[in-house]
This record gives structure tokens, C-alpha cells and sequence, in this order.
């Protein structure tokens, strides 16, 4: 007893001659614990470490690897990107026990972008949830390749076709709302019309439902959808918000609980109701799809959802509204950073923007009809425009996949183990002057056939690529294709900035952190060859 009681005070010690003091023992047994720890830390990793050993990359301390290089404002993360990836070769990051290896090579992306071991995206993505639940972007390998087989097909031509008048419709609007900035000398921003025009788009083309936030209707679901977006992007550079537990608490005090349920209510309303007229149609076998209001009725994404569940798909309520809502999520700030980066882009390079009008004049002449696919495939010059525009300015900044084998790439023929989480990022590969020289001036020859065909396929890697790529990149280039002719047809765009005023800055998405600042005139219908 005598003994024990000298144990637990700051006394002297004896045992088998040695004498610690308690404060001696506590710092040897803490001490071995620490050592224990970073010795079992290391076996972990050492299949890791071995690969690591070969490769350059920030610099990193224990336990928390390179993590303090990504907390700070937008854009000193930004800045830490781009330090990170230095080049073409593959490149180490540690962050906490999780090993990241940077891919920038066209031949190394094209070997993990196609891997059939590389499909995970990593618990990183887990996220998203909140907001697009298990939608393709963020599901699991195993239901995103049941699900990705039965929508993939419905993402063709004849379901693009159809979507050209609500195209044609929301970008008239916008030229109608922006009549209210002519004559003004003050820069408005670009994105506070054109968002709403997305959003009104993708609203109508996914689900069927006419959101009109472009006449100024106050509306819930928009507002949630931009809170959660916020939401979740600022998630990302606060890692004490990582736990579920701590994030909901976050929200709570916030006043932002509702958030999430605000997003889905309509979707929810908009899926009871179609499943409704689905069943109805089925009762009366009426395969006429007329729409009370204009005529023939649209056939949108979320119908091709219910044929397919009537057709056997058996996806949920749930599963439908998941893959609804990361449609108008993963379309509608994606392709509204993209026209407002061209426009922009169009308007700090007049003799651009010039050529641009002449190949519009050229397919439309001075009128103002509507515009068909077929117009659209004839506007080659602006799609190299904005295929520039994604390659200087892409909206995905950063993407993950953690391989579930071991994958050898072709960088060293190196093989990089299970776990790894491969770390791309489209800006840093499309800035490598050895794809493109001049990497950050504004140059749309980039995009012509003679130099497409000169480089690698995946050295333009804006809609990703591989079985995982963008599913809608079709329908992005085609609507952006509408939005921007429309706007050019009607207007001219001027700025004072200039391409190195921009500034960037990352969240969920990459976009520019002073806005897209423009003045407009009245567009003078003539092309450069009639103006000399
Ligand atoms: C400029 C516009 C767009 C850009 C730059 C873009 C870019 C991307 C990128 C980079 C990915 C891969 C993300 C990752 O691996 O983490 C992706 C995935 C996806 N995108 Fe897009 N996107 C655009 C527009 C759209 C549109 C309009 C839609 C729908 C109508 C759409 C639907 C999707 C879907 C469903 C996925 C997930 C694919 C899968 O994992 O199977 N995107 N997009």
C-alpha cells in the first residue's frame, strides 16, 4: 500500500534500482506512446513511403503531412495548387495519413481518367452529399456504373434537339433584361443575369419546370441552391467543419438547418407530380405528349428517368431526385462561369470579339431568328473560343480519384499503389507551355483542327475524360453556343480590364474573384468587311 501511495505522489521512485520521479515516468511513457504511434504510422504508409521516397512535393511534417498549405483565403489556396503541381511529373502530397499523387501528363491522365481501378472518387466527395445525395457525380463505383449505363444513352442528339426552344427562349430574356444596362458607362456584372439564365435552362431541360427566376420571382429553390453551394464550398477550407456532427451544429447556429430540405422541396413536388401524369398517361395509354400550355410537351431529363423506371430501372424516389438535382447543380454555375469568362474574354479582345460576329453574321445574317442545331454546328470559330475560355479559365478546379489496385502509369512506369488518391487539375495541365505556348494570353487558334490534332486528346481535360467524364458536356457547349450568339447578335462587349487584372479564386469551383465587368452598346449588324 505503502509503495502505490509513493506511486501516485510526486515522490521518489524505486524500482529494481532505477529512481524516476512521477513526472519522469509520465514523459518516458508519452514519450514511447509518440514513438509507438509514428512507428505503427509509418508501417501503414510504408508501401506509400516507397513510392514517395522517388518523387519532389510540398513540404510536410508529421502527422499533418503538407495541410496547413491549404487553409487561407481562395486565393492563397490557389496559389498552393499551382505550387504544388510544378510540371508535367508526378508530384507527392500528404495530408494527414492520406497520400495524394499530382497527375498533369496527357499520358498519365489518360491511363488513370480510363482505369478501371481508378473510378472511386474518393471519401472527399462525401461532401456533396448533402446537397446531390448519391447523383452520378458523387455515387459510389458500384451504383454509378448501374446508373451511369442506363442514363449515359439518353444524353444524345435527339434529346438535345428538343431542348433549342427553351435555349432560344431564356437567352431572349436575358437580351431583353439586359437592355437596362445600355447607355450606362458604369460596368455591370456579367454573372448576375447570366446565372439566372442557367439556372432557368437547366430547371426546364432537367425536371420541366419553369423557374422564370428571369422575371425576378423571389424563389426558394434558387436561393437554396446558391446557400448550399456556398455552403459546401466553404466546408471544404474549414477542416474542423469535416465531422457530420460538427457541420450540423455549424448549420444550426447559422440559421442554415433547412437548407438542404429547402433545395430538394421542389424537385420532391416536381417528381410526385410527374410520376402522377406518368401513371395517368400509362391508365389511358396516350403516348401524345401535349403540354396544356404550348403544344407539344417537352420529353425532359426527368421523363427519360421515369420511362426508364417503368422500363425496369427501379431507381427510387430518392435516386431520382439525386441525379435530377446534381444535373442542374453540375450544369448550372459550370456553364454560367464559362459564358461570363468568354464574354469577358470577347470583351478585352475587340479584333476576336470582331471575328466572332463575322462567322455569326456569316450563319445568320443580320435577322434575328431562332437557332437550330444544325446553326449551331456552324459556329466553329466560337467554339474555339470557348473551348480557350476552358482551357485558361476551367470551372473544375481540382479532381480526385483513389485507386482501389495498384496502377502503373507512364510517368517512370511508375506504379502507384492501392489508396493512392490521384490529384488532377485541369488549370495546371492546360498552363504547361510545352501543350500551350503562351500559356495565359487568350488564344483561340489553340482550338483549330490543325493544332487540336498536334497535341495529345487529353491535354484539354475541362469536362474531364474517361468513363467518369462530364455527362452534359454536349449540352453545355451547344447551350452556351445559344446564349453567347444570341448576346453577341444583339450586343457588343467592352471592358477596361485587362487578362492580367483577373485574379482567381478556388472554392467548389474556379472563378474570378473580381466578378466579369462589362459595358454593353447596341450591337452594329454589320460584319468587319462591310465597316471598312
Ligand atoms: C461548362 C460546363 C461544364 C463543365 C466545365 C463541366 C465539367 C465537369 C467535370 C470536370 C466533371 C468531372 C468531375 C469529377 O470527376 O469530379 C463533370 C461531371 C459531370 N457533369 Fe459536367 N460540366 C459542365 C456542364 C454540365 C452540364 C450542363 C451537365 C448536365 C446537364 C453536367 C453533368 C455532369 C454529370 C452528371 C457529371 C458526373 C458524371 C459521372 O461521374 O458519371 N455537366 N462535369
Amino acid at each position: 500500500m505503502e509503495g502505490s501511495h509513493d506511486f501516485s505522489t510526486t515522490s521518489k521512485h524505486s524500482a529494481d534500482g532505477i529512481h524516476m520521479t512521477s513526472t519522469e515516468l509520465t514523459a518516458y511513457t508519452s514519450i514511447s506512446f509518440i514513438v509507438v504511434l509514428w512507428c505503427l504510422h509509418k508501417w501503414n504508409r510504408r508501401h506509400f513511403e516507397r513510392v514517395a521516397l522517388k518523387m519532389t512535393g510540398l513540404s510536410s511534417y508529421p502527422f499533418i503531412g503538407s495541410g496547413l498549405e491549404f487553409i487561407g483565403t481562395p486565393q492563397q489556396v490557389m496559389d498552393s495548387v499551382f505550387k504544388l503541381f510544378n510540371g508535367f511529373e508526378p508530384r507527392k502530397l500528404w495530408l494527414t495519413s492520406y497520400f495524394f499523387v499530382t497527375i498533369s501528363k496527357p499520358e498519365d491522365l489518360q491511363i488513370i481518367l480510363n482505369s478501371s481501378k481508378a473510378l472511386d472518387k474518393s471519401k472527399f466527395y462525401n461532401f456533396f452529399k448533402n446537397t446531390v445525395g448519391e447523383g452520378l457525380f458523387s455515387a459510389p463505383v458500384h451504383k454509378w456504373r448501374q446508373h451511369r449505363r442506363l442514363i449515359a444513352p439518353v444524353f444524345n442528339a435527339n434529346l438535345l434537339d428538343q431542348f433549342f426552344p427553351v435555349f432560344n427562349e431564356k437567352s431572349r430574356i436575358l437580351i431583353e433584361n439586359l437592355k437596362k444596362e445600355l447607355g450606362k458607362t458604369q460596368p455591370f456584372d456579367l454573372s448576375d443575369y447570366i446565372m439566372k439564365t442557367n439556372l432557368d435552362i437547366i430547371c426546364q431541360t432537367a425536371m420541366g419546370y419553369n423557374l422564370d427566376s428571369q422575371s425576378n420571382k423571389e424563389s426558394e429553390f434558387a436561393d437554396a441552391l446558391i446557400k448550399a453551394s456556398e455552403l459546401d464550398s466553404m466546408r471544404i477550407y474549414k477542416p474542423w467543419l469535416y465531422p457530420d456532427i460538427i457541420f450540423s451544429i455549424y448549420r444550426k447556429i447559422m440559421g442554415l438547418q433547412n437548407v438542404y430540405n429547402r433545395l430538394h422541396k421542389l424537385p420532391n413536388q416536381v417528381i410526385r407530380e410527374m410520376k402522377e401524369k406518368h401513371a395517368q398517361k400509362k391508365m389511358q395509354n396516350n403516348n401524345n405528349d401535349i403540354d396544356a400550355n404550348n403544344g407539344k410537351r417537352l420529353k425532359v431529363f426527368l421523363d427519360t428517368l421515369l420511362d426508364l423506371n417503368e422500363a425496369g430501372a427501379n431507381f427510387s424516389d430518392e435516386e431520382i431526385r439525386d441525379e435530377v438535382v446534381t444535373m442542374m447543380i453540375g450544369g448550372s454555375e459550370t456553364s454560367t462561369i464559362t459564358d461570363c469568362f468568354c464574354i469577358l474574354m470577347l470583351a478585352i479582345h475587340p479584333e476576336i470579339q470582331d471575328k466572332v460576329y463575322d462567322e455569326i453574321f456569316e450563319v445568320f445574317g443580320d435577322g434575328d431568328q431562332t437557332i437550330t442545331i444544325e446553326d449551331t454546328t456552324k459556329l466553329v470559330y466560337l467554339e474555339q473560343c470557348i473551348r480557350e475560355t476552358l482551357r485558361l479559365y476551367p470551372t473544375a478546379p481540382l479532381l480526385l480519384r483513389e485507386l482501389q489496385d495498384n496502377v502503373k502509369i507512364h510517368s517512370d512506369n511508375q506504379t502507384l499503389p492501392k489508396g493512392t488518391i490521384c490529384i488532377i487539375s485541369p488549370i495546371c495541365t492546360h498552363h504547361i507551355p510545352e501543350l500551350y505556348p503562351n500559356p495565359w494570353s487568350y488564344n483561340p487558334d489553340n482550338f483549330d483542327a490543325e493544332n487540336v490534332n498536334k497535341r495529345h486528346k487529353y491535354s484539354f481535360i475541362a469536362f474531364s475524360g474517361g468513363p467518369r467524364g462530364c455527362l452534359g458536356y454536349k449540352h453545355a457547349i451547344v447551350s452556351m453556343k445559344v446564349l453567347i450568339s444570341t448576346f453577341l447578335r444583339n450586343y457588343s462587349v467592352h471592358t477596361d480590364i485587362k487578362l492580367s487584372d483577373i485574379k482567381l479564386k478556388l472554392d467548389l469551383l474556379m472563378r474570378s474573384s473580381n466578378g466579369y465587368p462589362v459595358t454593353i452598346r447596341p450591337r452594329d449588324r454589320r460584319p468587319t468587311y462591310k465597316k471598312k
